[in-house]
């Protein structure tokens, strides 16, 4: 009988359930992942915006990555908002005792446009977690920062994912067209090939939570040993479900459907490598 497989995320909350932690857990249930989770950072947010944030003391953040790696098995590690520097130091050391591949969501900014991590913090990202990571899946503008090149055209895009790789030592990086006007194209690069991956844009506000299921359905699909070509294009279809059939919920940009796979089955991603 094969082993189930369970994956962990490291991030903060949302308590109205469309992004952070709450995103992960209900996309490792729908993939049939064992879902885990370390809290970072409470956060009290909704579709419109967050409205305060409570980090976690760095011994509880220690605890919690404890209880988890002296006990569990993680084929998986998915990290979303890690809002300082410290945070950032403490849970590398703790990455380096888990062997499992590791997709890190550079979280900086809300859907809503409030900022998620501190100014120290974000100029740590890339020296701190890029090394360790599998693939990293910066929104455009999370990409700007990270690179410091501007993004304005598809070829801009593939330009910052091979400087990802080549100027930073990570594994592979994943461009997200989310912010791009014209089809929703995300570009994959993983040293060897650039992939990429292209849905259909769907006319919608209600995209609050689409970065963290995103990259939280690639780590289930890494958990299960998907090869990450593939297991980018299963999550990419995972998302444009859970777009295509996104809740109009709350006031502000309402949140995606996490079982939205469940009925919608046709796959529309154009994958090119
Ligand atoms: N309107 C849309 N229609 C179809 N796909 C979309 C749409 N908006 C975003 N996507 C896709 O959703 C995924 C997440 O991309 P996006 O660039 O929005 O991430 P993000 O900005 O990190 O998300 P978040 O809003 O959670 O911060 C990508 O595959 C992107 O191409
Ligand atoms: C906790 C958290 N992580 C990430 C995002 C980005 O959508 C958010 N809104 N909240």
């Amino acid at each position: 009988m094969s082993q189930v497989r369970s994956a962990l995320t490291i991030a903060g909350t949302d308590p109205s359930g469309g992004a952070g932690i709450q995103a992960d857990l209900k996309t490792f249930q729908e993939l049939k992942t064992y879902g885990m989770s370390v809290i970072t950072s409470v956060v009290a947010q909704n579709t419109t915006g967050v409205r305060s944030v409570e980090h976690m003391p760095l011994s509880m953040i220690e605890d919690q990555l404890d209880a988890v790696i002296e006990d569990m098995p993680t084929h998986a590690v998915k990290t979303g908002m890690i809002a300082s520097k410290p945070m950032m130091e403490l849970i590398v050391k703790k990455l380096e005792q888990v062997d499992a591949p590791y997709v890190m969501d550079p979280v900086m900014v809300a859907t809503s446009g409030d900022d998620l991590i501190d100014k120290e913090g974000r100029n740590f990202l890339r020296q701190y977690l890029l090394p360790l990571t599998t693939v990293v899946t910066p929104n455009i503008p999370e990409a700007e920062f990270l690179t410091g090149l501007s993004i304005t055209t598809e070829e801009d895009m593939k330009g910052a994912a091979e400087y990802l790789v080549h100027e930073y030592g990570v594994d592979a990086a994943l461009i997200k067209g989310g912010h791009l006007k014209g089809q929703a194209i995300d570009f994959l690069y993983d040293g060897k090939q650039m992939h990429s991956y292209a849905a259909e844009r769907i006319d919608t506000k209600n995209t609050h939570g689409t970065g963290c299921t995103y990259a939280a359905a690639i780590a289930a699909y890494l958990g299960k040993d998907y090869p990450l070509p593939e297991a980018v294009k299963q999550a990419k279809a995972f998302v444009t479900a859970a777009i295509t059939k996104s809740f109009e919920l709350g006031k502000g940009n309402g949140p995606t459907n996490h079982w939205a796979v469940r009925e919608v089955t046709e796959r529309k991603i154009t994958h090119e490598s």
